[in-house]
Protein backbone atom coordinates (compact mmCIF):
# COMPACT_ATOMS: atom_id res chain seq x y z
CA UNK A 1 0.00 0.00 0.00
CA UNK A 2 1.33 3.82 -0.84
CA UNK A 3 1.38 6.91 1.40
CA UNK A 4 -1.46 7.81 -0.08
CA UNK A 5 -3.64 4.62 0.48
CA UNK A 6 -3.23 4.58 3.82
CA UNK A 7 -6.58 5.51 5.56
CA UNK A 8 -6.09 7.52 8.65
CA UNK A 9 -7.66 7.18 12.07
CA UNK A 10 -11.60 8.22 10.71
CA UNK A 11 -10.80 6.17 7.39
CA UNK A 12 -10.26 3.27 9.57
CA UNK A 13 -12.83 4.03 11.64
CA UNK A 14 -15.51 4.49 9.03
CA UNK A 15 -14.00 2.74 6.13
CA UNK A 16 -13.42 5.88 4.48
CA UNK A 17 -10.13 6.98 3.48
CA UNK A 18 -8.31 10.22 5.01
CA UNK A 19 -11.17 11.40 6.73
CA UNK A 20 -10.33 15.35 7.87
CA UNK A 21 -10.54 16.32 11.39
CA UNK A 22 -12.78 19.12 12.09
CA UNK A 23 -11.45 22.51 11.51
CA UNK A 24 -9.92 23.84 15.14
CA UNK A 25 -12.29 26.24 16.33
CA UNK A 26 -10.90 29.68 17.51
CA UNK A 27 -11.28 30.66 21.38
CA UNK A 28 -13.97 32.81 21.78
CA UNK A 29 -12.88 36.23 23.13
CA UNK A 30 -15.51 37.26 26.54
CA UNK A 31 -16.02 40.43 24.91
CA UNK A 32 -17.25 39.09 22.03
CA UNK A 33 -20.22 36.97 23.77
CA UNK A 34 -23.18 38.39 25.17
CA UNK A 35 -23.12 40.13 28.73
CA UNK A 36 -24.55 37.96 30.53
CA UNK A 37 -26.47 39.99 33.00
CA UNK A 38 -25.64 38.40 36.26
CA UNK A 39 -28.68 39.75 37.58
CA UNK A 40 -30.83 38.59 35.14
CA UNK A 41 -29.68 34.49 35.73
CA UNK A 42 -32.38 32.39 37.05
CA UNK A 43 -30.83 30.24 40.08
CA UNK A 44 -32.24 27.17 36.94
CA UNK A 45 -28.85 26.18 35.42
CA UNK A 46 -29.33 26.19 31.86
CA UNK A 47 -28.58 22.87 29.73
CA UNK A 48 -25.39 22.22 28.02
CA UNK A 49 -26.75 23.42 24.70
CA UNK A 50 -27.57 26.90 25.64
CA UNK A 51 -23.79 27.25 26.80
CA UNK A 52 -22.13 25.52 23.99
CA UNK A 53 -20.45 27.67 21.18
CA UNK A 54 -21.73 27.36 17.42
CA UNK A 55 -22.75 23.58 17.44
CA UNK A 56 -19.11 22.30 16.83
CA UNK A 57 -17.93 19.38 15.24
CA UNK A 58 -16.42 16.48 17.26
CA UNK A 59 -12.66 17.47 17.53
CA UNK A 60 -11.93 14.38 18.99
CA UNK A 61 -12.92 10.94 19.10
CA UNK A 62 -14.39 11.30 22.82
CA UNK A 63 -16.59 14.09 22.18
CA UNK A 64 -19.87 13.16 22.99
CA UNK A 65 -18.96 11.33 25.28
CA UNK A 66 -20.00 12.30 29.00
CA UNK A 67 -18.25 14.94 30.75
CA UNK A 68 -15.95 13.39 33.34
CA UNK A 69 -16.98 16.26 35.40
CA UNK A 70 -20.28 16.31 35.42
CA UNK A 71 -20.14 13.77 38.10
CA UNK A 72 -19.20 16.38 40.77
CA UNK A 73 -21.89 17.46 42.55
CA UNK A 74 -20.70 20.66 44.93
CA UNK A 75 -21.55 22.81 41.85
CA UNK A 76 -25.57 22.35 41.75
CA UNK A 77 -26.43 24.76 44.51
CA UNK A 78 -24.55 27.71 43.68
CA UNK A 79 -26.46 30.06 42.56
CA UNK A 80 -26.33 32.95 40.26
CA UNK A 81 -24.27 36.05 39.96
CA UNK A 82 -25.86 38.85 40.82
CA UNK A 83 -25.36 42.92 40.80
CA UNK A 84 -21.92 44.42 40.28
CA UNK A 85 -20.35 46.79 42.79
CA UNK A 86 -20.42 50.35 43.17
CA UNK A 87 -16.92 51.12 41.97
CA UNK A 88 -16.27 54.31 42.46
CA UNK A 89 -16.34 54.08 45.99
CA UNK A 90 -12.10 53.93 47.14
CA UNK A 91 -12.44 53.96 50.85
CA UNK A 92 -14.28 50.78 51.38
CA UNK A 93 -12.12 47.91 52.24
CA UNK A 94 -15.12 45.40 51.98
CA UNK A 95 -17.54 43.89 49.39
CA UNK A 96 -19.03 46.80 47.48
CA UNK A 97 -22.81 47.02 48.75
CA UNK A 98 -24.07 45.87 45.70
CA UNK A 99 -22.23 43.05 45.98
CA UNK A 100 -22.56 42.68 49.67
CA UNK A 101 -24.26 38.98 50.35
CA UNK A 102 -25.89 38.99 46.73
CA UNK A 103 -23.69 36.36 45.01
CA UNK A 104 -22.90 32.91 46.33
CA UNK A 105 -25.22 31.00 48.64
CA UNK A 106 -23.25 27.73 49.81
CA UNK A 107 -24.40 25.03 52.08
CA UNK A 108 -24.37 26.77 56.07
CA UNK A 109 -21.57 25.73 57.47
CA UNK A 110 -21.73 27.84 60.36
CA UNK A 111 -18.37 28.57 61.96
CA UNK A 112 -18.26 27.03 65.89
CA UNK A 113 -17.57 30.23 67.42
CA UNK A 114 -17.69 34.15 66.02
CA UNK A 115 -19.75 35.00 63.24
CA UNK A 116 -17.65 37.12 61.03
CA UNK A 117 -18.35 40.34 59.99
CA UNK A 118 -19.85 40.87 56.51
CA UNK A 119 -18.46 44.65 56.50
CA UNK A 120 -15.09 43.68 58.30
CA UNK A 121 -13.41 41.16 55.47
CA UNK A 122 -10.67 39.17 57.09
CA UNK A 123 -7.40 40.43 56.12
CA UNK A 124 -4.59 38.46 56.83
CA UNK A 125 -1.11 39.49 56.73
CA UNK A 126 1.72 37.09 56.85
CA UNK A 127 4.93 37.88 57.99
CA UNK A 128 7.70 38.12 55.52
CA UNK A 129 10.44 35.81 57.12
CA UNK A 130 8.01 32.73 57.84
CA UNK A 131 9.63 30.56 60.16
CA UNK A 132 10.87 27.20 58.46
CA UNK A 133 8.25 24.61 58.19
CA UNK A 134 8.87 21.40 60.57
CA UNK A 135 9.26 18.45 59.41
CA UNK A 136 6.48 15.62 59.33
CA UNK A 137 7.25 12.62 61.46
CA UNK A 138 6.02 10.43 58.87
CA UNK A 139 6.26 11.62 55.22
CA UNK A 140 3.40 10.24 52.94
CA UNK A 141 1.45 11.42 50.39
CA UNK A 142 -2.13 13.07 50.39
CA UNK A 143 -3.80 10.31 48.82
CA UNK A 144 -2.63 7.61 51.32
CA UNK A 145 -3.41 9.85 54.45
CA UNK A 146 -6.80 10.62 53.38
CA UNK A 147 -7.50 7.10 52.28
CA UNK A 148 -5.59 5.75 55.43
CA UNK A 149 -4.09 3.27 52.91
CA UNK A 150 -0.71 3.10 53.44
CA UNK A 151 0.86 1.00 50.29
CA UNK A 152 -1.35 4.14 47.93
CA UNK A 153 1.29 5.67 45.68
CA UNK A 154 -0.86 6.50 42.85
CA UNK A 155 -3.37 9.63 42.90
CA UNK A 156 -6.80 8.80 42.88
CA UNK A 157 -6.58 10.17 39.40
CA UNK A 158 -4.16 7.85 38.07
CA UNK A 159 -6.56 5.21 38.95
CA UNK A 160 -9.26 6.10 37.75
CA UNK A 161 -9.93 5.64 33.80
CA UNK A 162 -9.93 8.57 31.92
CA UNK A 163 -13.59 9.80 31.33
CA UNK A 164 -15.07 9.23 34.62
CA UNK A 165 -11.90 10.94 36.91
CA UNK A 166 -13.51 13.47 38.68
CA UNK A 167 -10.86 15.48 41.14
CA UNK A 168 -10.74 14.88 44.72
CA UNK A 169 -13.25 16.70 46.85
CA UNK A 170 -12.56 17.09 50.68
CA UNK A 171 -15.01 19.58 52.34
CA UNK A 172 -13.01 20.46 55.58
CA UNK A 173 -15.62 22.32 58.18
CA UNK A 174 -15.65 26.20 58.54
CA UNK A 175 -14.66 26.01 61.72
CA UNK A 176 -10.89 24.25 60.94
CA UNK A 177 -9.01 28.16 60.40
CA UNK A 178 -5.61 27.81 59.88
CA UNK A 179 -3.59 29.52 62.82
CA UNK A 180 -1.75 32.49 62.11
CA UNK A 181 1.83 31.37 63.77
CA UNK A 182 4.17 30.15 61.00
CA UNK A 183 5.01 27.20 62.52
CA UNK A 184 1.47 25.63 62.75
CA UNK A 185 1.15 21.61 61.91
CA UNK A 186 -1.99 20.75 59.33
CA UNK A 187 -4.86 21.49 61.31
CA UNK A 188 -7.04 19.70 58.30
CA UNK A 189 -7.05 18.05 55.26
CA UNK A 190 -6.18 21.48 52.99
CA UNK A 191 -3.98 21.92 55.41
CA UNK A 192 -1.96 19.24 55.25
CA UNK A 193 -1.99 19.50 51.23
CA UNK A 194 -0.31 22.89 51.15
CA UNK A 195 1.83 22.01 53.81
CA UNK A 196 2.74 18.92 52.50
CA UNK A 197 4.34 20.67 48.77
CA UNK A 198 6.00 23.43 50.81
CA UNK A 199 8.02 21.10 53.10
CA UNK A 200 8.88 18.78 50.60
CA UNK A 201 10.41 21.95 48.83
CA UNK A 202 11.95 23.42 52.38
CA UNK A 203 13.35 20.66 54.35
CA UNK A 204 15.10 19.31 50.63
CA UNK A 205 13.70 15.67 51.62
CA UNK A 206 13.60 15.36 47.59
CA UNK A 207 16.47 17.43 45.85
CA UNK A 208 16.06 16.23 42.36
CA UNK A 209 16.01 18.34 39.20
CA UNK A 210 13.38 19.11 37.27
CA UNK A 211 15.06 17.16 34.31
CA UNK A 212 14.43 13.99 36.77
CA UNK A 213 10.63 14.94 38.05
CA UNK A 214 9.56 15.78 34.47
CA UNK A 215 10.67 12.02 33.17
CA UNK A 216 9.80 10.55 36.84
CA UNK A 217 6.40 12.91 36.26
CA UNK A 218 5.70 11.94 32.71
CA UNK A 219 6.69 8.10 32.93
CA UNK A 220 3.25 6.61 32.88
CA UNK A 221 3.03 8.47 29.33
CA UNK A 222 6.46 7.62 28.06
CA UNK A 223 6.39 3.86 28.98
CA UNK A 224 3.07 3.45 26.99
CA UNK A 225 4.77 5.17 23.95
CA UNK A 226 8.15 3.60 23.85
CA UNK A 227 7.12 0.38 25.01
CA UNK A 228 4.07 0.01 21.67
CA UNK A 229 7.07 2.17 19.61
CA UNK A 230 9.52 -0.56 20.57
CA UNK A 231 7.01 -3.47 19.84
CA UNK A 232 6.10 -2.39 16.64
CA UNK A 233 9.48 -1.41 15.22
CA UNK A 234 11.85 -4.16 16.22
CA UNK A 235 12.87 -6.28 13.85
CA UNK A 236 10.10 -5.45 11.63
CA UNK A 237 10.03 -3.39 7.74
CA UNK A 238 7.70 -0.17 8.29
CA UNK A 239 4.87 -0.39 6.46
CA UNK A 240 1.11 0.58 6.31
CA UNK A 241 0.16 -1.43 9.21
CA UNK A 242 2.62 -0.59 11.46
CA UNK A 243 1.99 3.00 10.61
CA UNK A 244 -1.53 2.68 11.45
CA UNK A 245 -0.80 1.13 14.73
CA UNK A 246 1.70 3.71 15.56
CA UNK A 247 -1.16 6.40 14.38
CA UNK A 248 -3.49 4.18 17.24
CA UNK A 249 -0.67 4.13 19.88
CA UNK A 250 -0.26 8.60 19.60
CA UNK A 251 -4.37 8.68 19.56
CA UNK A 252 -4.62 6.32 22.69
CA UNK A 253 -2.40 8.45 24.39
CA UNK A 254 -4.08 11.99 23.31
CA UNK A 255 -2.24 13.49 20.83
CA UNK A 256 -5.15 13.94 18.52
CA UNK A 257 -5.99 12.32 15.65
CA UNK A 258 -4.27 15.11 13.31
CA UNK A 259 -1.25 15.46 14.97
CA UNK A 260 -1.31 11.80 15.52
CA UNK A 261 -1.76 11.26 11.59
CA UNK A 262 0.93 13.98 11.17
CA UNK A 263 3.46 12.41 13.40
CA UNK A 264 3.09 8.92 11.72
CA UNK A 265 3.93 10.28 8.27
CA UNK A 266 6.83 12.01 9.15
CA UNK A 267 7.89 8.53 10.71
CA UNK A 268 6.96 6.91 7.23
CA UNK A 269 8.22 9.03 4.59
CA UNK A 270 10.65 7.90 2.53
CA UNK A 271 11.47 4.94 4.42
CA UNK A 272 8.51 2.48 3.51
CA UNK A 273 9.83 -1.34 3.31
CA UNK A 274 13.40 -0.27 5.32
CA UNK A 275 13.99 -0.91 8.63
CA UNK A 276 14.00 1.91 11.37
CA UNK A 277 15.13 1.60 15.21
CA UNK A 278 13.01 2.46 17.77
CA UNK A 279 14.94 4.59 19.00
CA UNK A 280 14.72 6.43 15.26
CA UNK A 281 11.31 6.88 15.51
CA UNK A 282 11.42 8.31 18.68
CA UNK A 283 13.89 11.01 17.87
CA UNK A 284 11.50 11.60 14.92
CA UNK A 285 8.45 11.85 17.10
CA UNK A 286 10.45 14.16 19.65
CA UNK A 287 11.06 16.38 16.42
CA UNK A 288 7.31 16.60 15.83
CA UNK A 289 5.95 17.08 19.46
CA UNK A 290 8.89 19.83 19.77
CA UNK A 291 8.09 21.66 16.61
CA UNK A 292 4.55 21.51 17.27
CA UNK A 293 4.85 22.69 21.04
CA UNK A 294 7.75 25.25 20.27
CA UNK A 295 5.27 28.12 19.51
CA UNK A 296 3.02 27.61 22.68
CA UNK A 297 6.03 27.10 24.85
CA UNK A 298 6.01 31.34 26.77
CA UNK A 299 6.97 31.66 29.80
CA UNK A 300 4.45 34.26 31.63
CA UNK A 301 5.77 37.78 31.41
CA UNK A 302 4.97 39.87 34.47
CA UNK A 303 4.46 43.83 33.30
CA UNK A 304 6.01 45.30 36.31
CA UNK A 305 4.43 48.94 34.86
CA UNK A 306 1.49 47.05 36.45
CA UNK A 307 1.37 47.59 39.84
CA UNK A 308 -0.23 44.81 40.43
CA UNK A 309 0.07 42.20 37.93
CA UNK A 310 -3.21 40.66 37.93
CA UNK A 311 -3.66 37.01 37.61
CA UNK A 312 -6.53 35.39 37.56
CA UNK A 313 -6.85 31.57 37.59
CA UNK A 314 -9.78 29.73 36.38
CA UNK A 315 -10.65 25.80 35.44
CA UNK A 316 -12.62 23.22 36.63
CA UNK A 317 -13.41 21.81 40.09
CA UNK A 318 -9.79 20.46 41.34
CA UNK A 319 -7.75 21.27 38.45
CA UNK A 320 -5.09 22.43 40.81
CA UNK A 321 -5.74 26.16 40.94
CA UNK A 322 -5.12 27.27 44.36
CA UNK A 323 -2.14 24.72 44.63
CA UNK A 324 -1.09 26.71 41.60
CA UNK A 325 -1.20 29.89 42.96
CA UNK A 326 1.10 28.78 46.16
CA UNK A 327 3.75 27.31 44.20
CA UNK A 328 3.88 30.02 42.04
CA UNK A 329 3.88 32.38 44.68
CA UNK A 330 6.71 30.91 45.78
CA UNK A 331 8.79 31.76 42.21
CA UNK A 332 7.72 34.90 42.06
CA UNK A 333 9.15 35.72 45.44
CA UNK A 334 12.05 34.01 44.76
CA UNK A 335 11.81 36.69 41.82
CA UNK A 336 12.06 39.04 44.49
CA UNK A 337 8.39 40.28 43.86
CA UNK A 338 6.38 41.16 46.39
CA UNK A 339 3.31 39.04 45.71
CA UNK A 340 -0.64 39.00 47.02
CA UNK A 341 -3.03 36.47 47.03
CA UNK A 342 -7.02 37.06 46.99
CA UNK A 343 -9.00 33.70 48.19
CA UNK A 344 -11.71 34.22 45.23
CA UNK A 345 -12.64 30.55 45.61
CA UNK A 346 -15.21 31.82 48.53
CA UNK A 347 -17.17 28.38 47.61
CA UNK A 348 -15.15 26.15 49.54
CA UNK A 349 -14.27 26.31 52.81
CA UNK A 350 -11.03 24.32 52.68
CA UNK A 351 -9.64 26.33 49.20
CA UNK A 352 -9.63 29.83 51.42
CA UNK A 353 -8.12 27.09 54.37
CA UNK A 354 -5.41 25.76 51.25
CA UNK A 355 -4.58 29.01 50.68
CA UNK A 356 -4.18 30.36 54.05
CA UNK A 357 -1.43 28.11 54.41
CA UNK A 358 0.17 28.44 51.32
CA UNK A 359 0.40 32.32 52.50
CA UNK A 360 1.49 31.57 55.82
CA UNK A 361 3.74 28.99 54.92
CA UNK A 362 5.39 31.46 52.06
CA UNK A 363 4.86 34.59 53.88
CA UNK A 364 2.42 35.88 51.62
CA UNK A 365 -0.14 37.94 52.27
CA UNK A 366 -3.60 36.51 51.94
CA UNK A 367 -7.03 38.53 51.35
CA UNK A 368 -9.80 36.12 52.32
CA UNK A 369 -13.46 35.81 53.23
CA UNK A 370 -15.54 33.80 54.87
CA UNK A 371 -17.11 31.14 53.17
CA UNK A 372 -20.09 32.66 50.92
CA UNK A 373 -18.59 36.01 50.41
CA UNK A 374 -19.02 37.41 47.10
CA UNK A 375 -16.14 36.27 45.17
CA UNK A 376 -16.01 39.47 42.70
CA UNK A 377 -16.41 41.95 45.20
CA UNK A 378 -13.40 40.08 47.42
CA UNK A 379 -11.33 40.34 43.77
CA UNK A 380 -12.28 43.88 43.61
CA UNK A 381 -10.95 45.08 46.97
CA UNK A 382 -7.72 42.61 47.02
CA UNK A 383 -7.25 44.65 43.80
CA UNK A 384 -7.78 47.80 45.48
CA UNK A 385 -5.79 46.75 47.96
CA UNK A 386 -2.83 45.55 46.44
CA UNK A 387 -2.91 48.50 44.15
CA UNK A 388 -2.69 50.76 47.89
CA UNK A 389 0.28 48.34 48.75
CA UNK A 390 2.06 49.08 45.70
CA UNK A 391 2.11 45.03 44.83
CA UNK A 392 3.93 43.49 42.47
CA UNK A 393 1.68 40.35 41.43
CA UNK A 394 -1.98 39.81 42.92
CA UNK A 395 -2.97 36.19 42.19
CA UNK A 396 -6.65 35.59 42.75
CA UNK A 397 -8.26 32.32 42.57
CA UNK A 398 -11.64 31.15 41.74
CA UNK A 399 -13.96 28.69 42.71
CA UNK A 400 -13.82 25.85 40.40
CA UNK A 401 -16.75 25.38 37.51
CA UNK A 402 -17.79 23.18 35.35
CA UNK A 403 -17.62 24.70 31.76
CA UNK A 404 -21.14 23.98 30.99
CA UNK A 405 -22.66 25.26 33.51
CA UNK A 406 -23.66 28.86 32.55
CA UNK A 407 -24.33 30.15 36.16
CA UNK A 408 -21.00 29.60 37.42
CA UNK A 409 -19.66 30.95 34.16
CA UNK A 410 -21.72 34.13 34.43
CA UNK A 411 -19.88 34.58 37.89
CA UNK A 412 -16.65 33.80 36.04
CA UNK A 413 -17.81 36.95 34.04
CA UNK A 414 -18.69 39.36 36.51
CA UNK A 415 -15.29 38.78 38.16
CA UNK A 416 -13.46 39.73 35.36
CA UNK A 417 -16.10 43.00 34.82
CA UNK A 418 -15.72 43.61 38.18
CA UNK A 419 -12.15 43.79 38.05
CA UNK A 420 -12.01 46.09 34.94
CA UNK A 421 -13.92 48.90 36.68
CA UNK A 422 -10.19 49.46 38.61
CA UNK A 423 -8.15 48.77 35.38
CA UNK A 424 -9.64 47.59 32.41
CA UNK A 425 -6.58 45.99 31.25
CA UNK A 426 -7.41 43.24 33.93
CA UNK A 427 -6.86 40.68 34.60
CA UNK A 428 -3.06 41.14 33.15
CA UNK A 429 -2.77 37.23 32.57
CA UNK A 430 -5.65 34.66 33.29
CA UNK A 431 -4.55 31.26 33.39
CA UNK A 432 -6.79 28.36 33.02
CA UNK A 433 -5.66 25.29 34.67
CA UNK A 434 -5.71 22.32 33.12
CA UNK A 435 -5.96 18.90 34.25
CA UNK A 436 -3.81 16.26 31.82
CA UNK A 437 -5.67 13.54 33.53
CA UNK A 438 -9.27 14.43 32.16
CA UNK A 439 -7.87 13.98 27.97
CA UNK A 440 -9.99 15.38 25.45
CA UNK A 441 -12.24 17.40 27.89
CA UNK A 442 -9.51 19.50 28.18
CA UNK A 443 -10.25 20.73 24.38
CA UNK A 444 -13.53 21.82 25.35
CA UNK A 445 -12.44 23.63 28.50
CA UNK A 446 -10.61 25.80 26.45
CA UNK A 447 -13.17 26.85 24.25
CA UNK A 448 -15.58 27.36 27.15
CA UNK A 449 -13.44 28.83 30.13
CA UNK A 450 -12.12 31.46 27.11
CA UNK A 451 -16.07 32.19 26.92
CA UNK A 452 -16.27 33.63 30.11
CA UNK A 453 -13.02 35.01 30.72
CA UNK A 454 -9.92 36.51 28.85
CA UNK A 455 -8.00 33.63 29.04
CA UNK A 456 -4.41 34.33 28.35
CA UNK A 457 -2.38 31.31 29.09
CA UNK A 458 -2.37 27.58 30.43
CA UNK A 459 -0.90 25.72 32.83
CA UNK A 460 -1.37 21.63 32.87
CA UNK A 461 -1.26 19.98 36.11
CA UNK A 462 -1.29 16.31 36.84
CA UNK A 463 0.96 14.85 34.12
CA UNK A 464 2.10 12.61 36.32
CA UNK A 465 -1.53 11.16 36.42
CA UNK A 466 -1.73 9.98 33.41
CA UNK A 467 -0.68 7.76 30.39
CA UNK A 468 -2.19 10.28 28.15
CA UNK A 469 0.24 13.17 28.40
CA UNK A 470 -0.26 13.84 24.40
CA UNK A 471 -3.18 16.12 25.56
CA UNK A 472 -0.83 18.91 25.34
CA UNK A 473 0.05 18.94 22.07
CA UNK A 474 -3.53 18.55 20.92
CA UNK A 475 -4.13 21.31 22.57
CA UNK A 476 -1.01 23.33 21.14
CA UNK A 477 -2.76 22.18 17.99
CA UNK A 478 -6.40 23.48 18.55
CA UNK A 479 -6.18 26.52 20.29
CA UNK A 480 -2.10 27.38 20.19
CA UNK A 481 -2.31 29.24 23.66
CA UNK A 482 0.73 29.65 25.23
CA UNK A 483 1.68 26.82 27.99
CA UNK A 484 3.04 28.86 30.69
CA UNK A 485 3.50 25.99 32.91
CA UNK A 486 3.26 22.54 33.80
CA UNK A 487 2.60 20.45 36.59
CA UNK A 488 4.20 16.61 37.10
CA UNK A 489 3.40 16.34 41.42
CA UNK A 490 2.21 18.09 44.59
CA UNK A 491 5.49 19.05 45.63
CA UNK A 492 6.26 22.73 44.95
CA UNK A 493 8.97 21.88 43.08
CA UNK A 494 7.04 19.51 40.75
CA UNK A 495 5.21 22.91 38.70
CA UNK A 496 8.08 24.38 36.09
CA UNK A 497 7.72 26.82 32.95
CA UNK A 498 6.79 24.61 30.61
CA UNK A 499 9.75 23.78 27.53
CA UNK A 500 8.83 22.35 24.57
CA UNK A 501 12.38 20.46 23.60
CA UNK A 502 12.29 18.80 27.46
CA UNK A 503 8.58 17.61 27.22
CA UNK A 504 9.05 15.98 23.78
CA UNK A 505 12.38 14.40 24.93
CA UNK A 506 10.57 12.93 28.11
CA UNK A 507 7.48 12.02 26.66
CA UNK A 508 8.77 9.85 23.91
CA UNK A 509 11.23 8.60 26.81
CA UNK A 510 14.56 9.73 25.28
CA UNK A 511 17.46 11.59 27.31
CA UNK A 512 18.29 14.93 27.95
CA UNK A 513 19.98 16.57 24.99
N1 LIG B 1 -0.32 14.47 41.12
C1 LIG B 1 -0.49 15.78 41.03
N2 LIG B 1 -1.38 16.38 41.83
C2 LIG B 1 -1.54 17.70 41.70
C3 LIG B 1 -0.83 18.48 40.76
N3 LIG B 1 -1.26 19.78 40.89
C4 LIG B 1 -2.18 19.78 41.86
N4 LIG B 1 -2.37 18.53 42.36
C5 LIG B 1 -3.28 18.09 43.38
O1 LIG B 1 -4.60 18.23 42.92
C6 LIG B 1 -5.48 18.38 44.01
C7 LIG B 1 -6.42 19.53 43.76
O2 LIG B 1 -5.68 20.72 43.75
P1 LIG B 1 -6.33 22.12 44.14
O3 LIG B 1 -5.24 23.13 44.00
O4 LIG B 1 -7.05 22.04 45.43
O5 LIG B 1 -7.38 22.27 42.98
P2 LIG B 1 -8.40 23.46 42.72
O6 LIG B 1 -8.48 23.63 41.26
O7 LIG B 1 -8.03 24.66 43.51
O8 LIG B 1 -9.73 22.83 43.27
P3 LIG B 1 -11.14 23.53 43.55
O9 LIG B 1 -10.93 24.46 44.68
O10 LIG B 1 -12.04 22.40 43.86
O11 LIG B 1 -11.55 24.22 42.32
C8 LIG B 1 -4.60 18.54 45.22
O12 LIG B 1 -4.52 17.31 45.87
C9 LIG B 1 -3.24 18.92 44.63
O13 LIG B 1 -2.17 18.57 45.46
C10 LIG B 1 0.11 17.81 39.90
O14 LIG B 1 0.77 18.39 39.02
N5 LIG B 1 0.22 16.46 40.09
Amino acid sequence: MSDDEKPGWFGRLFGRKGTPETKPAEPVPAEDQPAHEAAHETAQEPTDASVRPDPLSPASQSEGLPDFATAADDVSHVPPPASEPAPDDPDKNRIPDELEGADLQPEPQPPSGETPQPDEPETESVAENPAPVAAPAEKRNWWSRLTGDEAAEATPAAQLPTEVQVPTEVQVPAESQAPAEADIQPVDSAAALASDAISGAVEGTEKRGWWSRLTAGMRRTSSALSDRVTGLFTKRKLDATTLEDLEDALIQADFGVETAMRMSEAVGKGRYEKGISPDEVRAILATEIERSLEPVAKPIEIDSAKKPYVILTVGVNGAGKTTTIGKLSLKFKAEGRSVMLAAGDTFRAAAIEQLRVWGDRTGTPVISREQGSDAAGLAFDAFKEARENGTDVLLIDTAGRLQNKAGLMAELEKIVRVIRKLDPDAPHATLLVLDATVGQNALSQVELFSQAAPVSGLVMTKLDGTARGGILVALAAKFGLPVHFIGVGEGVEDLEPFAARDFARAITGLPKE
